[in-house]
């Protein structure tokens, strides 16, 4: 079976004549109008069904085009589910894939809940993987939880233990590429991804790969292609082989092949690295899983953090007294493990262990400014899908079996119920004083909350401040426009987006040198 997946996954495009490209492209072209019509026409009959017998399955909403169904959930993310909630819970489908919005009022459900899928919501609504249920996926070669065993290995890597280990490591790669940028102007969009991508390679996947700059930034790349590659027509059409799918299929395999040369490479030379890798390989994970494996947790470590770690310096940046107050909270962090100020920062750093990083309290005031930036900045739809055998209850809403749940953080994060002001950062709503978040149950979702917390946050805290540290120590800091002009205030947050995003309007940092 693990023979036959990898050649269905990954090694067709190796051989495909253009003839060959063609013919299932055609023919996934009528598998999906078909598909999509039998759906539309058993919808409304299943539909009915529901409002006879199961009134707890919320009703259609009316914003929906004919047989691609609600197409203002591609256009704009927020706006769609925002407005189609007004009064309560609906469903709504895109082509053959049925869905439900929830109201704010079901989070709590939302979040309590064990039994949905949140990694296969997230497969099918942001790259459009085919649906119907995870036994389906397997058959395709596509099982990102394979078979749910892929938080525990994930936790198993970010464990303070195996981290600590590569302490020196990741020191490195962030202090030499965020150092000599001194009289340069950067996009920390581009720059920081770079940074984190390569630290989470070391940490869940290779350090032979993370040890070589050059292969980490061709598979960042290839990670750029594949989020590019998804579109709202693989999402509306998983059966359609068309030119996305297509590059789709070719970026995998091209992942493939690097993960595979290099699990054949240290077999060859009889390796046997302490690395992550070596650990998957020794839980007896096959080439194919290995991949697998790798691809969704690069995907999952890098998305939030590569734009909430350049995001936050930009909101320092534009918050001159915070960033003051930050350069002196990490200043005399540092001095607690490392007082001889005559030593290199690089050398300082060596001093500080993994755990010091994020021992609740150690760094107040940039905690509170990243968990600002993170309710600011993550308004986005999280999705479960529910891929038991039978319906499921999700508060008053019954979820039938196949379809997707989606809430979005907006409802809580941009709430003015909630938080004052809540487009403008201030970290100072998060003060034992004000602590805004504590008004209203389950207010900041910036982590995840109930049955889904983020796996990642400890690890990407480090990342976080390990980066912020460097940037706030080494460089004095203006924002700019890309022309150059300085900018007064980040541009406002698009809510609209499936996922986190950089701002709308490029930004950039002037830097200059402090030391
Ligand atoms: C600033 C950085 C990050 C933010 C803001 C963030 C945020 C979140 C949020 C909001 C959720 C809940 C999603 C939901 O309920 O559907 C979540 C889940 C998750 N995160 Fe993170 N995350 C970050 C970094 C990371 C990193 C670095 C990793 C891994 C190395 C990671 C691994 C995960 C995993 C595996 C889950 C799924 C947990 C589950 O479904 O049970 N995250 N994260």
């Amino acid at each position: 079976m693990a023979n036959h997946t990898t050649v269905t996954l990954i090694s067709p495009l190796d051989d495909y004549k253009v003839d060959h490209i063609n013919v299932v492209v055609l023919l996934s072209t009528m598998l999906a109008v078909l598909a999509s019509l039998a759906m539309v026409m058993s919808r409304g009959r299943k539909s009915e069904a529901a409002h006879d017998s199961m009134t707890t399955v919320p009703p259609y909403t009316h914003l929906a085009y004919p047989i691609l169904g609600s197409l203002q959930y591609f256009s704009g993310h927020w706006d769609f589910l925002r407005t189609a909630t007004q009064k309560g819970s609906v469903s709504f489908y895109l082509a053959n894939q049925n869905c439900i919005a929830l109201s704010p009022e079901t989070r709590h459900a939302f979040f309590s809940d064990s039994r949905t899928c949140s990694a296969l919501g997230y497969a099918i609504m942001l790259a459009g993987t085919p649906n119907l249920n995870k036994d389906f996926m397997k058959t395709v070669g596509i099982d990102v939880t394979l078979s749910g065993r892929s938080y525990k290995f994930l936790t198993a890597l970010i464990r303070k233990e195996r981290v600590s280990n590569n302490m020196p490591t990741l020191y490195g790669y962030a202090y030499d590429r965020i150092d000599g940028l001194a009289a340069t102007t950067i996009d920390p969009f581009e720059t920081f991804p770079e940074v984190i991508f390569r630290l989470t390679v070391t940490t869940t996947t290779s350090l032979k790969i993370a040890a070589n700059a050059a292969a980490c930034d061709t598979l960042l790349k290839t990670f750029h292609g594949l989020d590019k590659a998804a579109t709202p027509v693989t999402v509306l059409f998983p059966w359609f082989f068309g030119p996305d799918r297509i590059r789709r299929f070719y970026l995998m395999k091209q992942f493939y092949n690097t993960m595979r040369d290099t699990i054949d490479e240290r077999k060859r030379e009889g390796r046997n690295d302490e690395d992550p890798m070596q650990f998957l390989i020794d839980q007896g994970l096959s080439t194919i899983e290995i991949a697998q494996f790798s691809m969704a947790v690069l995907f999952t470590g890098n998305a939030n953090t590569a734009v909430i770690a350049p995001a936050l310096i930009c909101d320092l940046a534009t918050h001159l007294t915070y960033l003051s107050q930050v350069r002196e909270e990490v200043k005399a962090f540092i001095s607690s493990f490392s007082p001889n100020t005559s030593l290199p920062l690089r050398t300082r750093l060596q001093s500080i262990a993994y755990d010091d990083w994020t021992k609740p309290g150690c760094l107040p005031i940039l905690e509170r400014c990243l968990k600002e930036t993170i309710r600011l900045r993550v308004g986005t739809p999280l999705h479960r899908l529910n891929d038991t055998e039978k319906d499921v209850q999700i508060g008053s809403v019954l979820v039938p079996r196949g379809t997707i749940v989606s809430f979005h953080t907006s409802f809580v994060h941009h709430n003015e119920d909630i938080y004052t002001a809540p487009f403008v950062w201030d970290p100072e709503r998060f003060s034992p004083g004000r602590a805004e978040d504590k008004a209203a149950p389950m207010a900041f979702a910036g982590w995840g909350l109930g049955r889904h917390p983020c796996l990642g946050q400890k690890f990407a805290t480090f990342e976080i401040f390990l980066l912020t540290t460097l940037m706030v120590t080494l460089y004095d800091i203006q924002v700019v426009d890309e022309h150059g002009q300085p900018l007064a205030e980040m541009p406002l947050v698009d809510l609209n987006n499936p996922v986190v995003s950089p701002p709308i309007t490029p930004v950039h940092l002037k830097l200059s040198a402090r030391l």
